[in-house]
């Protein structure tokens, strides 16, 4: 037996702190519980760090894992929160000091201290130019979307324990207000920016940056492979896999162990299922990977098409066991859905992973009958032959992603000796960045940051974002200013077209920061549209659209209530020429030119629509496409081609 301290009487949510915790008696701990409170130990280690790193002791973890009663999911929000809160403390009381120091010397303008400028240094070197995002550490991720299911959107790293930590009001905003802040100033003058912003992309060189969105029908292995990826390209370490491992059998979800790397919510863990989508990077021998992970279930499209709306190109996983590739394929199951979402929001590269092949005995017949189901409803989509690349893999047991040796392999081996999945990821095409246009960051995602800053990221569409930039928020009058930019978790100065960012801002009130907002500069603002016209492809719908139907409106992460108030023509697909003005119906697979106008939602109080910020495709691509929905089946994708206001 083994003697604690007794902290039972404490409620694991009052803020602790090291009074309260060398205020404890004793307790005895038999030794199974011993042996728990080592696994659950060690849980909360991979999470928080070791002693030195997180400033957490054993003793202080035992204990309140003890009083946690082993529920590891409480007791890793309060290492965390612990973990944070000491973090942003000490991070406080330096910037203070740094503010001191600075207002004494009148050197640095406030955002470039030292650390700071090294890093912008570095990073510069490095190019931040469409590098990928950084997880962002502190989250509020208010969604209330009201179509899907989905309760967060985890876009740049919310999950239950960030969730939670803003529930429990353990922020930065709980101290007391310090002087105001001294906004940040910009380092570089636009045409320096640009030239500066060039030259990253030019050194970047072979290291270039993609942004990868992971699709495909329910439970074919997406997140499993993912997870698998990340050991194996070294992303996610030992220690953390035997957690995942030994956490996930416990509750009897083992065969989801690999999945646990990406699936962080306790819901998704406990339901073994992906609802949001959760992002990681990746490195191979000659690209940076924003992996965006989507959900599979179709209640959870609306997130699928906020992820699909940042990435450049698609990895598809089809499940290769029998029966189960037809179930995703047929009418109904997301595998064309997803492809055709995807396609419509403009991504034109895609790998297609044959997955579980271990469940066929990896027989070579069932794999190419798979791609010759798949090639044709491909190009029908169109994704052009030479930008779709088939691969056959099992994720679980880690075959031809990384390579293909050893016994498990040899099945393979005997008729496959085309690439691996990792030597396609490493041929991606990265996209054009459109660096000189006006800037545009459609919010995908918005948080509390630190001090009186809010954070928000998502996918910069066009143009170069600086520290000490202001922006305005649209639709409203709205201006903050951008106090500090993370790319992959490091800070910049600067980010580029292209790039997913982290940006935290100041002088705004979060209330006016939402998912969906368009960051932009104030003199070249984005329109703002409640009718336009568009050029739509209409999907495999059963009900026909006419003129005055209720819609839903997808653009970035935004979605919105619509009537489709005209149909103008319809279109020949090949020479783009009108076939036929004011048709009645739109039936499946015609192409049309329709015009749309936005309803007022019930939450606006008024019966004017709200205008959402929108561009023709002819300006910027990124912020022309639009998908509409009906009943949660989406109906139709298109481009903007005129805005009437
Ligand atoms: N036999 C076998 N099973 C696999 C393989 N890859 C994944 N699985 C299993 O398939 C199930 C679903 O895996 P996930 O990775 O959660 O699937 P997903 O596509 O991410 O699921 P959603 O995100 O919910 O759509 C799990 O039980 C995995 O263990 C494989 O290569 N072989």
């Amino acid at each position: 037996m083994s003697r604690h301290r007794d902290f039972r009487n404490l409620n694991i949510n009052d803020e602790l702190d090291d009074d309260a915790l060398s205020d404890g008696g004793e307790y005895d701990i038999s030794p199974e519980d011993e042996a728990r409170l080592v696994d659950a130990l060690d849980q909360v280690r991979n999470i928080v760090g070791d002693e030195g790193e997180s400033g957490i002791s054993d003793a202080d973890l035992r204990d309140v894992l003890w009083d946690a009663h082993f529920d590891v999911h409480s007791t890793v929000n309060w290492a965390f929160d612990e973990k944070e809160r000491r973090k942003q403390a000490k991070e406080r009381k330096a910037a203070r000091e740094r503010e001191k120091a600075q207002k004494k010397a009148g050197a640095l303008p406030s955002h470039m201290t030292k650390s700071n400028v090294a890093s912008a240094a570095t990073s510069r070197a490095g190019s931040p130019v469409g590098s990928p995002m950084k997880v962002a550490k502190k989250a509020v991720g208010a969604s209330d979307k009201a179509s899907g299911a989905s309760t967060s959107r985890r876009g740049a790293g919310t999950d239950q324990r960030q969730l939670d930590m803003a529930a429990m009001n353990l922020g930065p905003t709980d101290e007391p207000e310090g002087p105001p802040e001294e906004a940040p100033k910009m380092s570089f003058a636009r045409e320096k920016l640009l030239e500066e912003a060039k030259k990253a992309l030019e050194e970047s060189g072979d290291k270039k940056a993609v942004s990868l969105v992971v699709i495909g029908h329910v439970d074919a292995g997406k997140s499993t492979l993912m997870g698998r990826l990340m050991y194996d390209l070294g992303k996610m370490d030992e220690k953390t896999r035997t957690a995942n491992e030994r956490s996930s059998s416990k509750i009897g979800k083992s065969s989801f162990s690999w999945a646990w790397g990406l699936d962080g919510t306790v819901e998704e863990r406990e339901r073994g299922m992906t609802m949001d989508i959760a992002l990681q990077t990746l490195t191979t021998p000659r690209r940076q990977i924003t992996i965006l992970d989507a959900p599979g279930h179709k209640d959870f499209i609306p997130n699928m098409i906020s992820g699909a709306s940042q990435a450049d190109c698609a990895l598809l996983v089809v499940d290769a066991s029998t029966g189960e590739f037809e179930a995703g394929f047929d009418r109904g199951g997301q595998t064309r859905e997803h492809l055709v979402l995807v396609r419509s929001l403009g991504v034109s590269q895609v790998v297609v992973a044959i997955n579980k092949l271990d469940m066929v005995q990896w027989d070579q017949d069932r794999y190419e009958h798979i791609c010759e189901l798949l090639r044709p409803f491909l190009i029908h989509s169109g994704f052009h032959p030479s930008k779709t690349k088939f691969v056959p893999v099992a994720a679980m047991q880690g075959i031809n992603l990384v390579h293909r040796t050893g016994e498990n392999g040899n099945m393979l081996r005997q008729w496959y000796k085309g690439p691996t999945l990792v030597d396609l990821l490493d041929e991606l095409e990265p996209p054009a960045r459109e660096i000189a246009a006006p800037l545009r960051i459609p919010i995908a995602n918005v948080f509390k940051g630190q001090g009186s800053s809010s954070g928000v990221s998502g996918r910069i569409c066009a143009g170069v974002v600086q520290v000490g930039e202001k922006l305005q928020i649209l639709p409203g009058d709205e201006t903050a200013v951008v106090k500090q930019i993370f790319v992959e978790e490091e800070p910049v100065p600067w980010a580029a077209s292209g790039s997913n960012v982290t940006v935290y801002l100041t002088g705004v009130d979060p209330v006016n920061l939402n998912i969906g907002n368009v960051l932009c500069p104030p003199d070249q603002p984005v329109p703002l549209a409640t009718t336009f016209t568009a050029r739509i492809i209409v999907f495999d719908i059963q009900v026909p659209i006419t003129s005055g139907a209720s819609v839903e409106l997808f653009h970035h992460s935004r979605d919105v209530p619509a009537t489709v108030t005209k149909l103008l023509a319809t279109i020949d697909r090949a020479s783009g020429e009108s076939v036929k003005k004011n048709p009645r119906v739109l039936t499946k697979g015609i192409a049309a030119e329709v015009q749309l106008s936005l309803r007022s939602t019930a939450t606006a109080g008024s019966s004017i629509a709200r205008p959402i910020p929108l561009e023709p495709f002819a300006v910027n691509k990124d912020m022309g496409r639009v998908l509409i929905r009906r009943g949660g089946e989406t109906i139709a994708a298109g481009v903007v081609l005129e805005i009437f206001g």
